[in-house]
């Protein structure tokens, strides 16, 4: 009896079929589910209390990913009308206030569902360690204000704080490198230089042994230690060193008792002020003086720069310091330099040119005459234009005489203010540090990027439907000559 082998009905074949195509779209369906959904988005909120204003950083990175480096951004900064929060030393309810624009602002531009799990941070910098010094129970009362402020918004309050140099610096380092994706590189780290109103940050990988523990940060991040050199120098922030500067121009006039004219080789020709003694000796960084003084300009680079090597103390005990007996190994490497360093230095076009020439460029500028440089800058704040030559000299005095820079390792020096989209500054590192958001040790990576891994399913989906249809063939052929089954 000949039979058919019930492998070739047409209907066999399509419900084959039908079972490959399921397997095909149920794979595709379940590499699909496994895909994080796009628009998932998580917030931060780092407010900034720097000694001359605040800033608010709003953050924001994908749900699904907090623990891969390079994945927060700074999605939106707000300046904060005014003063810093140290300005409110008299009248210290009025600081928290101060802030409910900026802060309006943020809970319209994060989703409404995501406020109360996005933290807020408030730290502050030089300014307000000077106003703690300074005044301690005004400083408290500033930060009770900005606290109880913060407190009235629907997002997670985390704190507001005094932070100290060393997490300043290291922060700022943190952030330039974290943005510069350098944690996951082997090609090394830049060092943060950071110049402020009221202090100036150095930090770097030396590689050195740290003769001062104080100078010492380490930190184990996504797999790699990092021994970092890290100082603060307050008062060296560029607002409180000239009134360093003025103090040690003025003290040997004191015993004068007529009006004092003060001819300053730092501001421009022309510059002609009359000065409060409580409008600039008015810090814990110079001695109380209590005369008025005019304010002259002379314009001579030369002198300017041998005016500001006066406010930095030489003495060393160590093998090498870089002023004030602080100790610092050679810098090394490259340097991205941020806050007022950039807007010094790109005010003065100077951030594309090798020191000779910054220095020939900035003798030129510092001897224009107030009233030339008025007209050509009428839209730039009068403080501001009248300090850039005091801050360009003190710049490059800084760096080649005290942090030891040459000729050579300026052009190390990279003056940035952003990195993509997001600011060089500590808020980032900050954020990053408080929330655990760089592992110490590297995640184990997928075996394959996403798209490789769809590709792949995809792939042997339909090499799993070809062999199912080249197997259905190779059954259905008979083997020898004959096509009968005889049973
Ligand atoms: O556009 C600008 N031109 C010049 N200087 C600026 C400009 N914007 C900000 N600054 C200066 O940058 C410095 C920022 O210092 P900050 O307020 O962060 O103090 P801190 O870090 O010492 O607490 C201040 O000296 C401020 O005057
Ligand atoms: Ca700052």
């Amino acid at each position: 009896m000949k039979v058919k082998n019930s492998w070739h009905r047409p209907q066999i074949i399509v419900v084959t079929a039908l079972i490959a195509v399921g397997i095909i779209i149920m794979v595709a369906i379940a590499v699909v589910q496994h895909k994080p959904l796009h628009q998932k988005y998580k917030y931060g909120i780092v407010l900034d209390a720097g000694s001359s204003h605040t800033s608010v950083y709003i953050y924001e990175w994908p749900a699904e990913k907090e623990n891969n480096t390079g994945m927060v951004q700074q999605k939106h900064s707000c300046n904060v009308k005014g003063k810093g929060i140290s300005s409110y030393s008299g009248t210290p309810h009025k600081a928290g206030e101060s802030l409910k624009d900026c802060m309006d602002e943020a809970k319209k531009i994060i989703p409404n569902h995501r406020h109360r799990e996005t933290p807020v941070y408030l730290g502050a910098t030089a300014g307000m360690r000077l106003l703690k010094m300074d005044n301690y129970t005004a400083s408290e009362k500033v930060l009770k204000s900005v606290e109880t402020f913060l407190q009235t918004y629907p997002f997670s309050y985390e704190g507001a704080r005094i932070i100290s140099g060393q997490e300043e610096g290291a922060f700022g380092w943190i952030t330039v490198n974290y943005l510069s994706d350098n944690f996951r590189k082997a090609s090394g780290t830049m060092g943060a230089l950071d110049l402020g109103g009221a202090s100036t940050q150095i930090t770097f990988v030396s590689g050195q042994e740290m003769e001062s523990p104080d100078n010492s940060i380490d930190f184990r991040l996504y797999g790699n230690d990092y021994h970092l050199y890290t100082h603060s120098f307050l008062c060296y922030g560029k607002d409180q060193v000239l009134k360093l500067s003025l103090e040690k121009q003025i003290e040997p006039k004191l015993d004068m008792t007529d009006n004092i004219i003060l001819e300053d080789p730092c501001f421009h020709p022309g510059y002609n002020v009359n000065k409060s003694f409580q409008s600039v000796f008015d810090s814990p960084c110079v001695k109380k003086i209590t005369s008025n003084f005019t304010h002259k300009g002379l314009g001579e680079w030369n002198k300017c720069h041998k005016a500001i090597k006066k406010v930095f103390n030489t003495t060393c005990i160590y093998s090498r310091c870089s002023f004030n007996n602080i100790f610092q190994p050679p810098v090394k490497g490259g340097f991205g330099a941020f806050s007022a360093y950039f807007f010094v230095m790109n005010f003065l076009n100077l951030t594309n040119l090798n020191l000779d020439e910054a220095k020939k460029r900035l003798e030129t500028y510092c001897n224009t005459s107030w009233d030339t440089l008025k007209e050509k800058h009428p839209s730039v704040k009068e403080k501001y234009l009248a300090e850039y030559c005091f801050s360009g000299t003190y710049i490059i005095t800084l760096l080649e005489d005290r942090y030891n820079f040459t000729n050579k390792t300026w052009n190390n020096i990279n003056f940035i203010k952003k990195i993509g989209d997001s600011e060089a500054g500590w808020t980032l590192g900050y954020m990053l540090n408080l929330t655990n958001m760089i592992p110490a040790e590297a995640p184990e990576t997928p075996l394959l990027p996403y798209g490789g891994y769809v590709t792949l399913m995809l792939i042997l989906s339909l090499l799993i439907f070809v062999f199912f249809i080249l197997g259905y063939i190779f059954f259905r052929r008979p083997s020898g000559s004959t096509h009968k089954v005889i049973i």
